[in-house]
């Protein structure tokens, strides 16, 4: 299916799974707006993209997801640019369990409002035509892990907020599904952070542990969360759905017990 007409947003899209996300959007016809921290990274990934499929087809806004007032003028911007917006992927992650504090800003709060900001701008209940949000956890979600107790933290919030979110949109009739994607080990520069005292503080020791694990559960490749996304932006039959993607099953869903009243 064509996106053809459809505008994208991405956070953390100038590298690693986000990067392949806007690779596969704009396969797709998309336009597509990279957001990122990184702006050297950000302005090498416009600039590889505009060779490979002309300009005018994908921005890059510098912003620190984690700043709300930078994060609103990046959605704002996207939509002055290109008209629109259709697809949100909050996916800017960090690992760092030394400044906690800034991962739970990063990972969990900038989600929550990345996701508040989409609405705004795609919402039936605010005049807008519908749309569709993926938010980013991870399988460190339902395998803790003692190496990131934080991180892991960040990752089940994601998870809590945007089920309870799909079902506000569905109760409340926003036109805009809502759905979360839980990779396990992916290739890319976040994972070369188990190595870092920085990162990890005083879980550091724990590295080889870690790498253990990687050894243990694989690797995957970014295009395999790029293909998982897709899914989960095309199926318009998914709302709240929880999709898992491993080395061992490859893309899936997690199921719940249903609610009892
Ligand atoms: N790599 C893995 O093994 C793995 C596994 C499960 C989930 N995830 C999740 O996937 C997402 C993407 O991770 P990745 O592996 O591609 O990481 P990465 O470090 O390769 O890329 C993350 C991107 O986010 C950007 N970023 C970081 N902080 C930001 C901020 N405050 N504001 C804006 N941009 C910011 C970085 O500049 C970078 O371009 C994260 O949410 C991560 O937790 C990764
Ligand atoms: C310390 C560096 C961390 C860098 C990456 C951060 C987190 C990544 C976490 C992954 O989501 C992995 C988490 C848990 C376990 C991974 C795989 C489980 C696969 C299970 C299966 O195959 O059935």
């Amino acid at each position: 299916m064509s996106l053809y007409g459809k505008v994208a947003l991405v956070t953390g899209g100038a590298q690693g799974i986000g990067r392949a996300v806007v690779q596969s959007l704009l396969l797709s016809s998309a336009k597509v707006a990279v957001v990122d921290l990184n702006k050297t990274c950000g302005e090498e990934c416009k600039t590889q993209l505009d060779t490979e499929f002309g300009e005018g087809h994908c921005t890059f806004i510098q912003c620190d997801v984690s700043h709300g007032d930078a994060l609103r003028d990046a959605f704002q911007s996207t939509v002055d640019q290109f008209g629109r917006l259709d697809i949100v992927i909050n996916n800017a992650g960090i690992n760092n369990e030394k400044n906690w504090e800034k991962t739970i800003q990063v990972n969990l709060t900038s989600v929550i409002k990345g996701t508040y900001l989409a609405l705004e701008h795609m919402s039936k209940e605010y005049g807008k035509e519908g749309g569709t949000i993926i938010n980013v956890s991870s399988m460190a979600a339902f395998m803790h892990s003692p190496h990131q107790p934080v991180y892991t933290a960040t990752k089940h919030g994601v998870i809590g907020f945007t089920r309870a979110m799909a079902d506000a949109s569905s109760q409340g009739d926003y036109g805009v599904r809502i759905n979360v994607l839980c990779p396990a080990f992916v290739d890319t520069p976040l994972l070369h952070s188990v190595e870092q005292e920085d990162n990890m503080g005083k879980f550091v020791k724990f590295k080889d542990d870690f790498k253990l694990r990687m050894d243990k559960f694989g690797v995957l490749p970014p295009s395999l969360i790029a293909e998982g996304m897709m899914r989960l932006i095309m199926d318009t039959s998914l709302n709240g759905a929880v999709m898992k993607i491993t080395c061992s099953k490859g893309i899936h869903f997690h199921s719940y017990e249903p609610m009892s009243a």
